[in-house]
């Protein structure tokens, strides 16, 4: 058994950024860019009035001052002409600020009378004008080394860059192994149960921005493994399910390594997710997780999470972990690291990490409920309520 460190590493060194294309910017909502977008233009292009009123002169900005309007400037039509002393220039937000104009007064301080504007008494310092450039100047490289957020995206649209070059999403394609699996909706025999896990580990492949495939369940002898294994065969990612531990049933390790695997590892000193395997077979990096529904979506988090994120093009990274307090008392810890499901609570602006006291590798009633993994590091004395502790957070959305 290795430590669930030392088997991440082993992990992230299978994985390698994939092969980048160039997409257009609508699709490209939490991809990950392979190459810097480069603004084609600076933002604003031009000294834009913040505000809708008048741009006027710097000299003329006085209480009472009166002022002829000499034209309008507006969003995507501005003024060509200049504006002197005497003269102001009606102006909207977004729109160019007319040469020789050096701030814009706002519509609410000045009384119009016709073409004459007169300054009110209380006149804002604030010259509500962007400067050319403010946001962006023309060739700003943006190269963000996360996925693509809603907010980059209108930044590189901004930059008027249409196009993107980003990393392939990762296929992974998914098999659950056993003889007493069947797919939800199908009518299960005596000692049949529902194949469960595939449908977690799809989601958080799709999550990471992976495309994935469930493929179809394998019979538990090497004939029907081997079949399934090579519908896989083009798969950026193949991620076993069940069969990984040391039952007579158990042939995942066996049928990839006759398949040609090479095994990085196999068992890693983790609660739940002893059995797990890592290794390549073909062009495929191959991920085998145990078969207990806890055990393989805690390994999914845990370590196809970042293993994605690497093929993505993202730093290769465990995931985040953040701080919090014990909600309750926790015995001493055993020789792995024990990933508890755990609910999330605020008490007086600190979060508050408490393990449910069910933590069975079989329930998914709790891993269903619980908001983190409470990370327990292997041979972690007893800790008391109120003690710091880091975990994982699963809902970080909510
Ligand atoms: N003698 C030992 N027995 C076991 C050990 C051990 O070290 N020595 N390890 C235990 C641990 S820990 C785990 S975890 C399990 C994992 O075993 P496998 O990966 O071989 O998984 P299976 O035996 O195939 O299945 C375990 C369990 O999960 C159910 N399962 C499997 N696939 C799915 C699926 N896609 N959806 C829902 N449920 C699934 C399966 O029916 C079993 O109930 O081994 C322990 N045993
Ligand atoms: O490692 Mo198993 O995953 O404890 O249930």
């Amino acid at each position: 058994m290795i430590p669930v460190e030392v088997a991440l590493e082993r992990v992230l060194e299978l994985c390698e950024p994939l092969a980048t294309e160039m997409i257009d910017l609508r699709e490209a909502a939490g991809r990950v860019l392979a190459e810097p977008a480069t603004a084609r233009r600076a933002q604003p292009p031009f000294a834009a009035s913040a505000m809708d009123g008048y741009a006027i002169r710097d000299a003329d900005h006085r209480p009472g001052c009166k002022l002829k309007v000499i034209g309008t400037s507006a969003a995507g039509r501005g003024y060509s002409g200049a504006v002197s002393l005497g003269e102001a220039v009606r102006i909207f937000t977004g729109a160019p600020v007319p040469e020789g104009a050096e701030r814009v007064v706002l519509q609410e301080d000045v009384e119009r009378d016709g073409d004459t504007i007169t300054l009110g008494n209380s006149l804002e310092e604030a010259r509500h004008v962007r400067p050319a450039g403010q946001d962006f100047e023309d060739g700003f490289r943006f190269h963000p080394r996360r996925r693509l957020s809603p907010a980059d995206l209108a930044l590189i649209a901004a930059m008027n860059v249409p196009r993107v070059t980003v990393h392939h999403r990762a296929d992974v394609a998914i098999l659950s192994t056993g003889d007493e699996l069947v797919m939800p909706g199908e009518t299960p025999g005596p000692d049949q149960i529902i194949a469960s896990n595939g449908f977690a580990l799809a989601a958080i492949a799709e999550e990471e921005g992976a495309t994935a495939r469930i493929l179809p369940i394998a019979r538990d002898d090497e004939e029907s493994l081997r079949y399934a294994l090579d519908l896989a065969r083009d798969a950026d990612l193949i991620v076993t399910i069940g069969g990984a531990s040391v039952g007579d049933h158990d042939l995942v390790a066996k049928v990839a390594g006759s398949a040609g695997a090479e095994q990085s590892f196999h068992k890693v000193a983790m609660r739940p997710g002893k059995p797990l395997m890592a290794g390549r077979l073909g062009r495929s990096i191959m991920l085998g997780l145990p078969g207990n529904p806890v055990s393989s979506i805690v390994c999914g988090h845990i370590f196809l999470r970042p293993m994605l994120r690497a093929l993505h093009g993202l730093p290769k990274a465990p995931l985040p972990t953040r701080r919090g307090r014990l909600g309750t008392d926790v015995a001493a810890n055993g020789p792995r690291t024990h990933f508890m499901r755990a609910r999330l609570s605020d008490a007086d602006g600190q979060t508050v990490v408490t393990p449910f006291d069910r933590q069975g590798s079989a329930l998914l009633t709790v891993m269903a409920d619980a908001d983190a993994l409470l990370i327990r590091p292997a041979q972690d004395g007893p800790r008391e309520r109120g003690e710091e502790v880091r975990f994982i957070p699963l809902k970080t959305l909510e």
